[in-house]
C-alpha cells in the first residue's frame, strides 16, 4: 500500500538510497546522457522503486512502479510542483505564460485548453485529419519510399494546427513553419535544466525560431481582428477567453499557449504515429489483425468519423502498446517543495522526483514478458493495465495529459486511412528500429524508412504468385512472409482452389486469380487460405 504524506507521520529522516559512482562535479551526467533510459533501467534494478543520482550539482530522485508513480501524480503542486521541473520551456513557450505563470495563472490557462482538447470539436476533428492524410499521400502512386518519422512530423503538425487553430493558420504554414519547430524541438535538451540560457548555437537557434514563430502567429491575430466573421477554433476560444476577474489573454500569452499546445501534441503524437507503423510492419500477424478490423469496420469507403474511431479496439490496443513500450516523454520531473514521504523514505525539498513510464512500463511483475510488443495485455480477460497507476504514458492525477483523448483520435483516424491504402515494409529493419534518446521527447531514430506498396497492387502480385506453380523458389512478397510453391507436389490449382471458391476463381488453362478486389481481404489471408484449401500441401507460407 501507498504511504504518503497524509496518511502516515515519518519517524525515520531516511533518504533514499544513492546510485554509486558519481564523478566530482558531473555526477551521473555523462552516464544519464549516453543513454537516459538504460540509465534509469539500472537504477532501478540496482536500488528498487525509489534511488537518487545527480546531474551535476542536482539531487534526482527516479521513483518507479504503481506504487510510486502514484505518490508522484497525487502529490499536490505546493510540495511536488511541476512548474519548476518545466523552466526550460519558458524560452520556448514565453515568459508568464503556462509553466512560467503563477500557479493560479497556470492553472486557468490549462483550464482554457481543455474545450478544444475535449468533447464537442473532437466531433469535427476526425474529418480534418481524414482530409489531411488523403492531401498528403494523393501523389503516392502505386509504390515508393518515405522517412517513416519525417513524414509523421509533417503530417500531425498539419493535423493539430488545423484542428487547433483553424483554417486560416493552417494554410499559412509552410516550409519556414516546420523549419521553426525543428528548431524548437532541438532546442529542449536536457541541458537546458541547469543553463538554459547557454550560448549553444541549439539554443540560439531555439531563440530565435520562438521569436519569429511570434512575429507569424500575431500577424494571424492581427488580421483576425480585422474580420468581421469570427471563427470557431482554439485560437478563436484563446482570444475570447478570460480570467476568472475578467481580464483577457494578452497576445503574447495566446502566442505562447498556442505554442505550447501545438507543441505538446506534435513531436508526441509523430513519434508515436512512427512507432506504431514501425511495429506493424515487423508484425504480420498484429498486422493482419488490425486490416481485419479496418476492413470490416469501415469497408472499402466507410467514413472515418468520431463516432467509428472509438469502435476499433484492435488498433487501440496496438497503439497502448506501442505507448507502454515506447512512451514519447520518458521521464517526468517535478521540485520537491516541502519534504516529500514514500514508504520509509523521506526526500528533501530541494532535490528533484522523477517518474519514469518508459521504467514503469517494463516491470515484469506488473507487465509479465515486458519486451514482448503484446497488444493482447488489454483484453478483459488479462487487463495487465488494470492496476492504477501502471500504465502512465499520459502521466496521471492532476497534471495528466489533456490532449490524450486528442492524440488517440489522431492516431486512429491517420491509421484508419494509411493502413487500408497502403502495406508498409522497413528498408533496414535493424537501424529503423531504435530510439532516439538525444532528445528529450523520445522518437525513433531517423532515419527509418519505409516501402509503401498499394494494397491493390499487392493483391494482384498475390494472385500472380499463387498462379504460378512453377515459381519453385520461394516468393517474397513486400509483406513479411514468403509463399512458397512445390513444384513436385502441386497437382494444378484447379483442384486445390475449389475448396475455397469465393476466394478464388481458376480459369481453363488452371491460372487462378483472387476473386474480391476489395481490401478487406488482405494479403497474408489470402496466402493462408491457398494454404490451408490445397489438398497436397504444395503451398506452404512462412512468416519471416
Ligand atoms: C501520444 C501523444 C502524447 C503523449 C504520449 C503525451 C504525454 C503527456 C504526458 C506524460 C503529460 C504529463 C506531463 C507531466 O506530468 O509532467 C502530458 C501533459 C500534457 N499534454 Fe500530452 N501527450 C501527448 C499528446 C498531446 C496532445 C496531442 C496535446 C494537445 C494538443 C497534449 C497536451 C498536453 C498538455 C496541455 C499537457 C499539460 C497538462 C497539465 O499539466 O495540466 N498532449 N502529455
Amino acid at each position: 500500500m501507498t504511504t504518503t504524506n497524509t496518511e502516515k507521520t515519518i519517524s525515520p529522516d531516511q533518504q533514499p538510497p544513492k546510485m554509486p559512482g558519481a564523478l566530482p562535479l558531473l555526477g551521473h551526467m555523462l552516464e544519464f546522457g549516453k543513454n537516459p533510459f538504460d540509465y534509469m533501467m539500472r537504477l532501478r534494478n540496482t536500488l528498487g522503486e525509489i534511488g537518487e543520482f545527480r546531474m551535476f550539482h542536482q539531487k534526482m530522485v527516479l521513483m518507479t512502479g504503481p506504487e510510486a508513480n502514484e505518490a508522484f501524480f497525487r502529490a499536490p503542486d505546493a510540495q511536488l510542483d511541476q512548474s519548476q521541473a518545466y523552466k526550460i520551456m519558458t524560452p520556448i513557450f514565453g515568459k508568464g505564460v503556462v509553466f512560467d505563470a503563477p500557479p493560479h495563472k497556470k492553472d486557468q490557462q490549462l483550464k482554457m485548453l481543455m474545450p478544444v482538447l475535449r468533447d464537442k470539436p473532437m466531433r469535427g476533428y476526425a474529418q480534418v485529419i481524414v482530409q489531411e492524410v488523403e492531401e498528403m499521400i494523393a501523389n503516392w502512386g502505386d509504390t515508393g519510399e518515405i522517412d517513416l518519422l519525417e513524414f509523421m512530423k509533417e503530417l500531425t503538425i498539419y493535423t493539430s494546427s488545423h484542428c487547433l487553430l483553424g483554417d486560416e493558420f493552417r494554410y499559412e504554414l509552410n516550409e519556414e513553419f516546420a523549419k521553426i519547430y525543428h528548431d524548437l524541438e532541438k532546442g529542449v535538451n536536457p541541458l537546458a535544466f541547469v543553463f538554459p540560457y547557454l550560448p549553444l548555437p541549439v539554443f540560439r537557434r531555439r531563440d530565435k525560431a520562438r521569436a519569429r514563430l511570434q512575429e507569424l502567429v500575431t500577424g494571424i491575430i492581427a488580421k483576425r481582428a480585422q474580420k468581421t466573421e469570427k471563427s470557431e477554433d482554439a485560437f478563436q476560444l484563446l482570444i475570447d477567453a478570460t480570467y476568472d476577474d475578467g481580464s483577457s489573454l494578452s497576445a503574447h500569452e495566446i502566442t505562447g499557449m498556442l505554442i505550447g499546445t501545438i507543441f505538446a501534441g506534435h513531436h508526441t503524437t509523430a513519434g508515436t504515429a512512427a512507432w506504431t507503423l514501425l511495429e506493424l510492419a515487423r508484425r504480420p500477424e498484429n498486422m493482419a489483425q488490425v486490416l481485419d478490423e479496418l476492413d470490416t469496420h469501415f469497408g472499402v469507403d466507410g467514413e472515418v468519423t468520431f463516432q467509428s474511431l472509438r469502435e476499433i479496439p484492435v488498433l487501440e490496443s496496438v497503439i497502448k502498446e506501442v505507448l507502454r513500450l515506447h512512451p514519447p516523454l520518458i521521464f517526468l520531473i517535478r521540485k520537491v517543495m516541502q519534504d516529500f514521504h514514500f514508504k520509509d523514505y523521506t526526500v528533501k525539498a530541494g532535490k528533484y522526483v522523477c517518474a519514469s513510464p518508459r521504467v514503469s512500463h517494463r516491470i515484469a511483475e506488473v507487465f509479465p514478458d515486458p519486451e514482448k510488443f503484446d497488444p493482447d495485455r488489454y483484453s478483459d480477460a488479462r487487463q495487465e493495465d488494470a492496476k492504477p497507476y501502471s500504465w502512465i504514458a499520459f502521466g496521471g492525477g492532476k497534471h495528466k495529459c489533456s490532449g490524450n483523448a486528442f492524440a488517440m483520435l489522431q492516431l486512429k483516424a491517420i491509421f484508419s486511412i494509411l493502413l487500408r491504402r497502403y502495406t508498409f515494409e522497413l528498408i533496414n529493419e535493424k537501424d529503423s528500429y531504435q530510439d532516439d534518446f538525444t532528445q528529450m521527447v523520445v522518437q525513433p531514430l531517423s532515419p527509418c524508412r519505409v516501402r509503401y506498396v498499394k494494397r491493390k497492387n499487392i493483391n494482384e502480385q498475390a494472385a500472380e504468385s499463387i498462379a504460378q506453380p512453377d515459381g519453385q523458389e520461394s516468393r517474397q512478397a513486400d509483406y513479411g512472409f514468403t509463399i512458397q510453391i512445390d513444384k513436385e507436389l502441386c497437382q494444378g490449382h484447379a483442384t486445390c482452389m475449389t475448396e475455397a471458391p469465393e476466394l478464388f476463381q481458376v480459369d481453363d488453362a488452371g491460372n487462378l486469380t483472387v476473386l474480391q478486389e476489395q481490401p478487406q481481404l488482405d494479403l497474408l489471408f489470402k496466402a493462408q487460405q491457398a494454404e490451408k484449401y490445397c489438398p497436397t500441401k504444395a503451398i506452404k507460407i512462412k512468416l519471416n
